[in-house]
Order: C-alpha cells, then sequence, then structure tokens
C-alpha cells in the first residue's frame, strides 16, 4: 500500500502576521520548520483579498520550498500569470468568495468547464500540475477529466463539518466512493479542509488518496507544542491509519 503525504498548509501563520502588519510570524520560515519536521509538501493560498497569504510570501517560497510548493489560488486570469510567473510545482484551483470565512465546497467544474479547462491547459504548458478541489461528487470528478486535470483534491469540509457520528459516516462513504471512482478513472487524488488530530485517520486510511493537504488544525496545534511536534504527530497519526494501525 502507497504511503500517505502531508501537505501542511502555513496560510494561518500569515493570518497572525496580518493581524498586526508585523513582519513576524514568517510563513516561510513556518514552511522550513514543517519540511524539517516531516511535511511532504507545503500548501499556501493566495486569496484575492491577500487576508493572510501575500505576493511576497508566493515569491519567496518558490525559492525556499525544499518539498514542493502547492499554490491554492482562484480561477482568475490574475492568479494564473502569478503562477506562471512563480513557477509553484503544483497549483489547486479553488472557488473562493470575498465574503467567506474559509472555502465553502468545492470547485463547479461542470459549470465553468470551459473556464477552468483553458486554466488548466495554460499552468500545465508552463509546467505546473493541477489539481482541482472539488466536492466528492462523480459529474465534478467527470468534468475534472474532461478539463485535463491530473490531480483532484476531494473537499472534506462537509465531513469534518458533520453534526453527528451517523452524518459523519456518510459523509465518509462519499468520499471513499468518490476517491475509488477518480482513481478508477486515472486521476490522481488528493484531499482536505477541516481535517484535525480526531478526525483524519479514516480519510488518511483510504487507500487511494496520495496526500493531505491540512493546515488550520496543525498551526492552532502549533501555537501550543511548537510547528515541529504539530507537525510530526499529524504525520505519525496519518502514516498509522494508513498502515491500519491507528
Ligand atoms: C481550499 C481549502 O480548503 C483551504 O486550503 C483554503 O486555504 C481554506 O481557505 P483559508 O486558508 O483562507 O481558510
Ligand atoms: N486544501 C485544504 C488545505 O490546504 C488546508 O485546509 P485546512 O486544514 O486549513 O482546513
Amino acid at each position: 500500500m502507497s504511503d500517505i503525504l502531508l501537505g501542511v498548509n502555513v496560510d494561518h501563520i500569515a493570518t497572525l502576521r496580518q493581524a498586526r502588519g508585523t513582519s513576524y510570524p514568517d510563513p516561510v520560515l513556518a514552511a522550513g520548520v514543517a519540511e524539517l519536521s516531516g511535511a511532504d509538501g507545503i500548501t499556501i493560498h493566495l486569496r484575492e483579498d491577500r487576508r493572510h497569504i501575500i505576493d511576497r510570501d508566493v515569491a519567496v517560497m518558490s525559492q525556499t520550498v525544499q518539498t514542493r510548493l502547492n499554490l491554492e489560488m482562484a480561477v482568475t486570469d490574475e492568479m494564473v500569470e502569478i503562477a506562471c510567473q512563480h513557477q509553484p510545482h503544483f497549483v489547486c484551483l479553488v472557488p473562493e468568495k470575498r465574503e467567506e470565512l474559509t472555502t465553502e465546497g468545492g470547485l463547479d467544474v461542470v459549470t465553468h468547464v470551459e473556464k477552468i479547462t483553458q486554466a488548466v491547459t495554460k499552468l500545465s504548458e508552463a509546467g505546473i500540475q493541477v489539481s482541482l478541489f472539488i466536492d466528492p461528487d462523480y459529474d465534478q470528478i467527470d468534468a475534472s477529466i474532461a478539463a485535463g486535470a491530473p490531480f483532484i483534491e476531494l473537499h472534506t469540509g462537509h465531513y469534518a463539518d458533520a453534526e453527528n457520528e451517523a452524518e459523519q459516516q456518510s459523509e465518509l462513504k462519499k468520499i471513499a466512493a468518490a476517491a475509488s471512482y477518480a482513481a478508477d478513472k486515472g486521476l490522481k487524488v488528493n484531499a482536505g479542509h477541516g481535517l484535525h488530530y480526531h478526525n483524519v485517520s479514516p480519510i488518511a486510511a483510504l487507500p487511494e488518496i496520495i496526500e493531505l493537504n491540512i493546515g488550520h488544525s496543525i498551526i492552532a496545534r502549533a501555537v501550543m507544542v511548537g510547528m515541529d511536534k504539530a507537525v510530526s504527530e499529524m504525520k505519525t497519526l496519518m502514516v498509522q491509519a494508513r498502515k491500519g494501525c491507528a
């Protein structure tokens, strides 16, 4: 069975920095510590409103990240140009609304397949591997294939936000079925959003999942125990789950 990879999202290091407009804490430094602590990749979300990650962070991390840099961004000409300029290893196209507190759902690839295909084509031609952040939905998976994306990232937010065990199990079954359906069709499958130390194991145990992108819960734990411990504990949980030890 293949290893499960951890992409650490350092957006909320930048949230703390932007709260006061200081130069610290620096997400660049946090990314380095995360990589030294077992992260297999670094994820940053350059939002249109720059509420946390800013253009400087993308420029610097495109030079300093030693594993793989995954740039999350909306499907806009501005963001496509920024990605082509800085050449991250991956781009993950995500839906974005200025008024949202955090990402609320997956990209509607079915409705916007032409626009998304254009972005996937331009990014791929620039040598960037593209992932589409989608809900665990067969139509969205088929549309992602039509758009030419080699990767998808299944949105685990509804699983994470489930109000009871029955709802969480239902959402887990949707994710498991979607991961299997997508992998059978040749897509590479990642997952993320809202995962934490008490809900990550069932997702990490899904054999088709290549990488989990996790941010908020790791940064929140890092505030208490340090970035190195927060990252290594999450990675250990994921590896144990994948091996069936959880
Ligand atoms: C797409 C996704 O689920 C996250 O990676 C995204 O970064 C969430 O947005 P915030 O980091 O602004 O909460
Ligand atoms: N794409 C998911 C991600 O990068 C991190 O999401 P979260 O763990 O901060 O909810």
